[in-house]
């Protein structure tokens, strides 16, 4: 039987006493009971430490005292605390007042009992603390809405998890590293000074996180102070009270860390704490992995599409990249009236060269080409391979007496430049074959047209430039027969 300074005829109710002495006082949630009038004339010791008043400190008051909002004190009257209230008990969630006038949200199971013997009606209330579990659902469900937030790149997610994670720990600085053998940089960091930029690095051994990593886990000190670590060089260093740390790994390689961090101490970490932090790191983890594998793709992709319009020996365009830059040419042209040359180089003799020095030489002098063509072209000019050990010159914006200069040039550097094969100097050459676009022709037209120009030059003795009008194409019949203007060299 229970006894307080309330009546007795409350204190020897069988309901009552049933009730504490059975039942509720070893429950780890908190029970309380009142009469009809909601005086509490029942506390168990779970609702004594939540509230804050000790033993039977309750007793007496009415549950009024309870409510953080007086108007719940009615509301819940009106709803269950009379005698017409649902004999089913609902369970809620109201916000509590302790003794000290701190808050915390109950989740409470509570409603009338009626005494079978006497007909009396009391009042019954089950609560639970469940402030920190709300807590943690609304920072999950802050971390769903930060991650699925495609708005957001990849960046401004990390940040706002460190600023999810300050927030919700109360700790102020927030760190995400990447760690490195014993470097320890921080790729992302949360300050209210902006003390620690990204990039800074320490030693590994002398942080907070060597711990995390030791323990491989999440891992917490809410007083480093009184800790274990009190004499670790990270405590002498930074003198943080509070941290609490999780690995990040990725594809199941460490990462680095997130950690969170206070000069203060604070209250001890729960495991829900520590499984918090363990979710926003793995969450990271996934992002970066994710970041990693786009990156590779992006690459991948790159590298296709670098080999779906470049040539592999010369790293020039391949004969699709041309085809698509001259039909893009003429097309721009039509609209801006202008003209675009094209040359087509040929080198000389090459069948000897190969048959010669070898497969090897021949190629040498195709890259060779490439280097000086490079060199010599502008950046709006494209020089391919058009095949075999013929090249394309795509010159946009240029009229006759600029094509020839520069398909001049180009055949100069070409003589001027023996390629070197066990220790012999093999002179080269090239014939150019140069066209200008009349604006009205294909491509085909004009490229047939340097083609022409090129087989004159070849016939002319090689190692030269000819250039065909597309007068001289439409009054050739015989391409032998044809000669374009040669340029001095
Ligand atoms: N090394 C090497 N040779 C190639 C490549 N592509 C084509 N060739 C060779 O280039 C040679 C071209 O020979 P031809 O068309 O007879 O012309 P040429 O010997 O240069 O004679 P002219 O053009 O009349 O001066 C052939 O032997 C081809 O095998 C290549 O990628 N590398």
């Amino acid at each position: 039987m229970i006894t307080n300074s309330f009546g007795s005829d409350v204190l020897t109710s069988r309901a009552l006493d049933i009730a504490a002495t059975r039942i509720f006082a070893g429950i780890v949630d908190g029970v309380v009971l009142t009469d009809e009038n909601r005086r509490i004339i029942y506390t168990n010791k779970a609702t004594d430490q939540m509230f804050g008043y000790g033993e039977d400190g309750l007793i007496g008051l009415s549950t009024s005292t309870l409510y953080e909002d007086s108007n719940e004190f009615a509301v819940q009257g009106a709803k269950r605390f009379n005698p017409d209230g649902p004999a089913e008990h609902k369970t809620y969630i109201t916000r509590y007042k302790r003794k000290d006038g701190t808050v915390f949200d109950g989740e409470t199971t509570g409603g009338p009992i009626h005494e079978p013997d006497t007909g009396r009606v009391l009042y019954l209330g089950i609560v639970r603390d469940v402030t920190t579990r709300l807590s943690a659902e609304s920072v999950l469900n802050e971390l769903h809405r930060v991650t699925s937030d495609r708005s957001l790149d990849f960046e401004a997610r990390r940040r706002e998890i460190l600023r999810l994670g300050c927030r919700h720990f109360g700790l102020p600085i927030g760190i995400v590293s990447n760690i490195d053998g014993d470097r320890y940089e921080v790729v992302d960091a949360i300050h209210p000074e902006d003390a620690i930029p990204a990039g800074a690095t320490f030693a590994l051994g002398e942080t907070y996180c060597c711990h995390t990593l030791a323990a491989d886990e999440p891992t917490g000190f809410h007083h480093a102070g009184r800790s274990e670590i009190r004499d670790h060089p990270c405590y002498q260093g930074f003198q943080l009270e509070s941290y609490l740390g999780s690995p990040i790994t990725v594809d199941g390689e460490l990462y680095g860390t997130l950690n969170f961090s206070s000069p203060a101490p604070t209250r001890p970490f729960n495991r829900q704490d520590l499984e918090l932090i363990g979710l926003f790191a793995q969450w990271l983890g996934h992002e970066l992995a994710r970041e990693a594998d786009l990156q590779a793709l992006q690459a991948a992709q790159l590298l296709l599409r670098r080999a779906a319009t470049t040539d592999e020996l010369t790293g020039l365009a391949n004969r699709r990249l041309l085809g698509d830059r001259l039909q893009a040419e003429r097309q721009r042209m039509n609209r801006y009236d202008g003209t675009f040359a094209v040359a087509l180089v040929d080198f000389d003799h090459f069948k000897k060269l190969n048959d010669h020095y070898g497969h090897a030489a021949g190629d040498a002098a195709l890259v060779e080409f490439a280097a000086i063509a490079k060199k010599l072209l502008r950046a709006v000019d494209t020089a391919g391979r058009w095949g075999g050990e013929e090249f394309l010159i795509l010159l946009p914006n240029t009229a006759l007496e600029g094509a020839l200069t520069i398909a001049q040039r180009v055949a100069n550097r070409v003589h001027a430049n023996p390629l070197e094969v066990g220790g012999e100097r093999i002179e080269l050459s090239v014939s150019i074959g140069v066209a200008i676009s009349d604006g009205n022709e294909s491509v085909e037209a004009v490229i047939a047209r340097a083609d022409a120009a090129l087989y004159n030059a070849k016939a002319d003795g090689r190692n030269c430039v000819r250039y065909l009008s597309s007068d001289d194409t439409g009054n050739r019949t015989d391409k032998k027969e044809q000669r374009g203007q040669t340029t001095s060299p």
